[in-house]
């Protein structure tokens, strides 16, 4: 790979991003969290500045393990239970991304998590459109566009797959472009929601599946096979489908030699995009270091890699910061962030010609800037 200049934060802030993997509950701004808790009278929080709550997230969900990660949405999720603060939290984390300089995101939350004081899934949704909308507007104005569409996510523990999958079709017109589901992986199969997708594949609608995280090629390949997904939800574990010549290390240039088993194989052959978060999984305990993250050899192998932050709170990180974490662990340069970023783009839950307007008229002209 093209081994760039140095690149600084900064330097990969002006790269235009595609984010197809973030947790609208796992992005909100430490100060929202705090401001929230306190207009619904929610006073479990376990800090009580800005700071102080951002490192207790970082901390919190450097947890190694999936279960203890997911424990610290507990607080977001709770502060999020009115109109007012799902809007509030839409907004901000589109600005908060387009400042970043992400120019088209999906960004998915689980409705049934918010109805505690009494919303409906409709009146969720519709709030979090709304957030988006304002969001968008506000990042226009400040000469940043965005486009932001939301995925409707079914937790995988629960049992109303189907009918999230069913409030995603009837918000397809209105900026829901997909459904997604996640939770605990161990123990929750794909393939217990195989109604959701058999309907949503019916109805022509778009899907993807948070497997192979804490899960091995098991959940991978019933989420491919048996479900249809048109994307993979981390699918880092893809990995334990290859088998590297020896001697080769996770910075190599190239893997002559690399066998791939039956799943990876099917996986590149179909062009099934992988959401892979490098920080996120560092976290979970899903790989040992971003050194030591799969990435490179998936990209190298020419599986169609997209790069993610999956829960900016928790992981303290930004687009911008995974791409400097993967630049510094791979030498990655502006020709390799640009093949991700198109990657992503072709990946995304957009028509034809939408997709293809962004790579033509935003992405590409981006990235020829960097490259001067
Ligand atoms: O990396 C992840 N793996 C599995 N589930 C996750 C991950 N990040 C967040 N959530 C779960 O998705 C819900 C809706 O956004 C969150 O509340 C959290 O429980
Ligand atoms: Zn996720």
């Amino acid at each position: 790979m093209t081994n760039g200049p140095d690149f600084t934060l900064a330097d990969c802030v002006l790269a235009p991003k595609v984010l197809l993997h973030d947790h609208l509950d796992g992005g909100l701004r430490p100060g929202t969290v705090l401001d929230l808790a306190r207009e619904t009278g929610y006073d479990k929080l376990p800090a009580d500045t800005p700071d102080a709550l951002a490192e207790w997230f970082a901390t919190a969900a450097d947890s190694g393990s999936l279960e203890r990660y997911l424990e610290t949405f507990a607080h977001t999720v709770a502060v999020m239970q009115t109109s007012a603060a799902l809007s509030r939290v839409a907004r901000e984390c589109a600005e908060d991304l387009a400042t970043d300089g992400v120019v088209y995101a999906e960004v998915r939350f689980a409705p049934e998590l918010h109805t505690e004081h009494g919303l409906t899934l409709d009146q969720v949704v519709e709030a979090v459109l709304a957030g988006f909308a304002e969001g968008e507007a506000r990042a226009r104005e400040l000469g940043r566009p965005i486009v932001v569409r939301c995925l409707l996510t079914a937790m995988r523990h629960a049992a109303r797959s189907r009918e999230i999958a069913e409030l995603a079709v009837r918000f397809g017109d209105r900026g829901v472009a997909g459904f997604d589901i996640a939770g605990a992986e161990a123990g929750n199969p794909p393939s217990r929601h195989l109604d959701a997708f058999d309907y949503l594949r019916g109805q022509n609608s778009h899907f993807t599946i948070h497997a192979g995280e804490a899960f091995g090629l098991p959940s991978i390949h019933e989420a491919v096979s048996f479900c249809g997904t048109d994307r993979l939800g981390h699918g880092v574990r893809m990995i334990d489908d290859i088998t590297l010549p020896p001697g080769a290390g996770p910075a190599d240039h190239s893997y002559p030699g690399a066998q791939l088993g039956a799943i990876a194989n099917y996986v590149r052959d179909k062009r099934i995009p992988l959401e892979l978060c490098p920080s996120s999984n560092v976290q979970t305990g899903a790989v040992a270091s971003i050194a030591e993250h799969p990435f490179n050899v998936l990209a190298q192998l020419r599986f169609r890699v997209t790069v993610n932050t999956d829960n900016r709170l928790m992981s303290n990180t930004t687009m911008s910061r995974e791409f400097l974490l993967l630049h510094e662990a791979f030498g990655y340069g502006w020709a390799d962030f640009q093949r991700f970023t198109v990657n992503a783009m072709k990946s995304a839950f957009l028509h034809f010609d939408q997709r293809l307007e962004m790579i033509d008229e935003v992405i590409k002209p981006g990235y020829a800037v960097l490259m001067g």
